[in-house]
């Protein structure tokens, strides 16, 4: 029978303490899922890596509320935009994700159709309930966000967020004070997303409840030459663009410098972050062969995304799944919350010296006009103040080709009018800031990491090669057999080993052989067994689970040794 990796992981996530379904002893709830001891540890040093790369980078991390008021996704979009499209069987009552029905049944890509479309192509092709064969309804857009409702009274609505990054947006002011007005800066948040998914089958893969860690980094959009390109020019990059992706070219391999100077990738601002992920992702434990770059098609971005690269992990079960997006949002969302909130969410841009322009000046030409006009003066004279140099030079325009112009409700001719270009200084501009965001998922690189790491041997051992330093148990130490003075022995180097900060188990149940077997599974990296040479000459073996080979080593050699195993 063959292997199946899945079954086997899925098996093992529950066995052994991993991840499993949420609310099992209630039949379970679809999309939701429970990390156990060793997994909440393997999740918790995805994270840590994660936050620890964004720091060197100069990141800020703030936390916001999961809950966010209605008017945040108005503004945002998502109100409007976050919507995925939805059908149901008018027999068995199931409901569908549309777009993936009509791809699996027909192999064809409708993203971005409307949901006119979408029902006539189910129409043309007869296309049924894969349930129970009913027919199908109309097509209609559900939008993702959970609802619910601020206080007592159900009159502030809310959402749980369904993306970390608003929690940013909106505090872009403050943010900004705190970066003391100098762009870019980066802030980032890992917590909680909720998103509605209309059909999660992928188990860990598509979840409704999930952790982001999004960074926004705000830059000025005329200066996208990144400071430390030069740092990272040389790493290689596996890439999947459009138009690659359009013509059925496959993918290219280039390095981040060739990736810009070729136009594949839009500036070395965009191709040092995609590096970034790049490291992150092998760091946490991604083999460089099973990542990739692929450029979203237009069709498929989010709202808010001028150009959007996603980092790829490949599965052997659902084939290249999305881990990490790398989303240009533009000033949509500044600009968005500016409109909507009313707060001044620019940043003034200082220049290097400053800039002679030159510009209209309009005023009225008071010998002329003032007896005329009387106390109308002052009236004309605050619209032309107000007046931008867009709206005077209109304005001089129309003065020219027609001799005359109305000012509220007066008529000026030329003369009455004082016309001057006049040179003037200036130090600096209000811009919004254009953004770029790295939005890691946690639980898809986590599952993707056991599936990459469960490995079987020639001789049919399974076990999880999981990276040493992100395996949940790092160290058991074994008595040889349950005897003292054995036992006693191994238990004082498990609580040196505890206190020097390894995470360790002691373990004297079964046999030393099946002890092996168990924390192979489980991709504990250096088994120490204490065995009948310990108490003759104080020394101990540290077993590797990769090559099952042994040392000896002193007892007190034995933290300073797994510490340079382990973390190198
Ligand atoms: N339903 C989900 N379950 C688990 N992780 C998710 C889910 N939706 C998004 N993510 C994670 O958050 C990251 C950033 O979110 P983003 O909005 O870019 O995803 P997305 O493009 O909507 O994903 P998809 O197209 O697969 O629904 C994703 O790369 C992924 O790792």
């Amino acid at each position: 029978m063959k292997f199946d990796k899945y079954e086997y992981l899925q098996d093992l996530m529950r066995r052994r303490g991993f991840a499993w379904g949420s609310f099992e002893i209630y039949g379970g709830a679809r999309g939701f899922y429970d990390y156990g001891p060793l997994g909440a540890t393997i999740k918790r040093k995805i994270e840590k890596k994660i936050r620890e790369a964004f720091i060197r980078e100069g990141f800020f991390e703030i936390e916001t509320p999961d809950i966010t008021p209605e008017q945040v996704f108005i503004a945002s979009g998502h109100v409007e935009k976050f919507v995925d499209p939805l059908v149901e069987c008018k027999k068995c009552g199931a409901r569908f994700r549309a777009d993936h029905l009509i791809e699996e049944t027909l192999g064809i890509d409708v993203e971005g159709k409307s949901a006119e479309e979408m029902t006539k192509i189910i129409r043309e092709h007869n296309i049924r309930c894969p349930e129970c064969g009913g027919e199908l309804s109309d097509v209609w857009y559900f939008n993702l966000m959970f609802e619910t409702y601020i206080g007592p009274y159900k009159d502030k609505k809310a959402y749980l967020r369904p993306e970390t990054a608003q929690g940013i947006f909106v505090n872009f002011k403050r943010l900004n004070a705190f970066a003391r007005n100098k762009l870019p800066f980066g802030v980032f948040q890992i917590g909680k997303a909720y998103r509605n998914e209309i059909s999660p089958r992928q188990g860990m893969i598509r979840l409704r409840e999930f952790t982001q860690a999004e960074v926004e980094i705000f830059f000025n959009p005329n200066e996208t030459e990144h400071p430390h390109f030069d740092e990272v020019k040389d790493e290689v990059l596996r890439l999947y663009p459009i138009e690659h992706q359009l013509k059925d070219l496959g993918m290219i391999e280039l390095t981040a410098e060739e990736a810009v100077k070729k136009g594949y990738v839009m500036n070395t601002f965009f191709a040092y972050y995609m590096v970034m992920i790049k490291r992150i992702l092998l760091d946490i434990g991604i083999p460089e062969d099973k990542i990739r770059f692929r450029q979203q098609l237009p069709e498929e971005r989010a709202h808010y995304s001028a150009d959007t690269w996603d980092a790829e992990i490949y599965s052997e079960r659902f084939g290249w799944v999305e881990c990490v997006g790398l989303a240009y949002r533009t000033d949509y969302d500044l600009s968005r919350h500016m409109k909507m909130s009313g707060a001044d969410l620019t940043v003034m841009i200082h220049y290097d010296k400053p800039k002679i322009v030159k510009k209209l000046n309009v005023t009225l030409n008071m010998k002329k006009v003032g007896p005329k006009l009387k106390e109308k003066v002052k009236e004309i004279n605050e619209k032309l103040k107000s007046m931008s140099q867009e709206e005077l030079r209109k304005l001089v325009e129309e003065l020219n080709a027609n001799g005359k112009v109305i000012i509220e409700g007066h008529e000026l001719e030329k003369e009455d009018l004082i016309i001057k270009e006049v040179e003037e200084k200036i130090q600096g501009e209000k811009i919004v800031p254009h953004v770029l965001e790295p939005s890691f998922g946690i639980d898809r690189p986590f599952y993707l990491l056991l599936e990459n790491s469960l490995t079987v041997d020639e001789d049919g051992r399974v076990y999880l090669k999981i990276k040493k330093d992100m395996a949940p148990i790092e160290v058991a130490v074994l008595p040889l057999v349950a005897k003292e003075p054995l036992t006693t022995i191994a238990y004082e180097i498990y609580r040196n080993l505890q206190k020097e900060g390894f995470i360790v188990v002691y373990d004297e149940k079964d046999s030393i052989g099946k002890r092996y077997m168990r924390y192979d599974e489980i991709g504990t990296p250096y088994c120490v067994t204490v065995d009948n040479q310990t108490p003759e000459d104080g020394t101990v073996t540290i077993r590797d689970r990769d090559t099952r080979e042994q040392i000896r080593v002193k007892i007190e050699e034995v933290p300073r040794k797994l510490k340079e195993l382990i973390f190198g």
